[in-house]
């Protein structure tokens, strides 16, 4: 019996940082030469592999430098040396740029986010929400950062639903407080802007001020666009709500700085990527779960009691109406049969899934819940 090796290796992301094994096989075979296909720069096996010069391929015969008296190959540093156990570690953070996609353009917050989680990274652009879902699932991002909730005006209920739709896993949160600058051509001043664009989110939030100076506002899909197309488009009586950085970017002045009526507006932001992360327990972890109930009296507090015995603390909870099943029929004995509304429920805790109390509870719930998914189980966020 022969040993057959088969190394595929170099794991290229569209350029990006991911460069490593991805499979490395060593198989026994009843059938002769050995064939070593190799990939990437890499070739060798430690201990099995034999690389055969060109002229003994035909005959069969074993190669080794030593059975070749005067013959001793010239450049065996060019030579490919045999994979060790550092091969097998990706690390994405060596100084190679990790590919980040978010929605809008440079200069949004959502890129501040993906910058704050990967300050080396390079971003990725993207119109909207599933682009940067698929940006990741079409391996031209490696990651992407996107918004989920925000303290003032609650869940991106959109980025709930792609959750579901998509298979990536949560591998990351990133908290930021986001800092809304009103931004204008330079020379132009407060009382000469008629209205004022940017992303819903960030008008509402700057109401105090934008109601101050009596101007319309306009919608556009983020603060950093709003910038672009003030400047882009020469608009002297436009102004924009958006970050000191955007102003940079599209050379525009800040005429005032924190205008948002909260002083802390906060944006939880979601890191999503193919492959989920090895939870831990030797650090604050916490974990994404969405599921669905049957109906009955009591059914939600049931699901909600399987943390609370286990003093499991929730951070998170969102129902979200379900697209495939919107209506529930019921029978109901006194009026026929009665239809409800169909909800899948979102839930964050603190505990990671290498926790027992995070295994038992997610055991007991699968009990009775008719769909359990685990979205992501990853580092908490404390900062700001
Ligand atoms: O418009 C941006 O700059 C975004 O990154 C989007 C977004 C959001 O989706 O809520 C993110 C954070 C800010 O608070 C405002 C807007």
């Amino acid at each position: 019996m022969a040993l057959e090796c088969v190394a595929v290796l170099g794991w290229g992301d569209s350029g990006s940082s991911a460069s490593g094994l991805v499979f490395n096989g060593v198989r026994n075979s009843n059938r002769t030469p050995r064939k070593c296909v190799c990939r990437g720069g890499f070739s060798g096996l430690s201990g099995h592999s034999v690389i055969k010069s060109a002229d003994n391929q035909n005959t069969g015969k074993s190669s080794n430098v030593n059975d070749v008296p005067g013959k001793l190959c010239k450049d065996l540093i060019s030579l490919p040396k045999p994979l060790t156990v550092a091969d097998f570690t990706v690390t994405p953070n060596d100084g190679t740029k990790v590919r980040i996609s978010f929605k809008g353009l440079p200069g949004s917050f959502s890129e501040d986010a993906a910058l704050k989680a990967y300050p080396k990274c390079e971003t990725v652009p993207c119109d909207e929400f599933e682009d940067a879902f698929k940006a990741v699932e079409l391996w031209l991002a490696d990651k992407a950062v996107l918004p989920i909730e925000n303290s003032s005006s609650g869940s991106i209920h959109r980025n709930y639903d792609l959750l579901l739709r998509h298979r990536l896993h949560i591998v990351g949160e990133v908290q930021l407080a986001a800092n809304f600058c009103l931004l204008a051509l330079p020379g132009i001043k407060a009382d000469q802007l008629k209205r004022v664009l940017s992303h819903p989110q960030a008008l509402a939030s700057s109401d105090i001020v934008l109601t101050q100076l009596g101007v319309a506002r306009e919608n556009v899909d983020d603060t950093a666009s709003a910038a672009q197309y003030v400047a882009s488009n020469g608009l002297r009586d436009a102004g924009a709500v958006a970050s000191a950085r955007a102003a940079e970017i599209y050379g525009l002045n800040i005429l005032a700085d924190r205008i948002q009526d909260e002083p802390d507006n906060i944006t939880r932001f979601l890191v999503l990527a193919r492959d989920p992360i090895i939870p831990r327990t030797d650090k604050l972890f916490k974990t994404s779960i969405v599921f669905t109930l049957d109906e009955g009296p009591g059914v939600l507090f049931k699901a909600l009691a399987v943390f609370a015995l286990r003093e499991i603390n929730l951070t998170k909870i969102e129902s979200r109406p379900q697209r495939k099943r919107p209506l529930r029929v019921v029978d109901d004995s006194n009026n026929g049969t009665a239809k409800y509304f169909d909800y899948l429920f979102y839930i964050d805790f603190e505990a990671s899934m290498a926790d027992p109390r995070a295994q038992n509870a997610l055991g007991h719930l699968q009990e009775f819940a008719t769909f359990l998914r685990v979205l992501g189980c990853y580092p908490m966020d404390a900062t700001l």
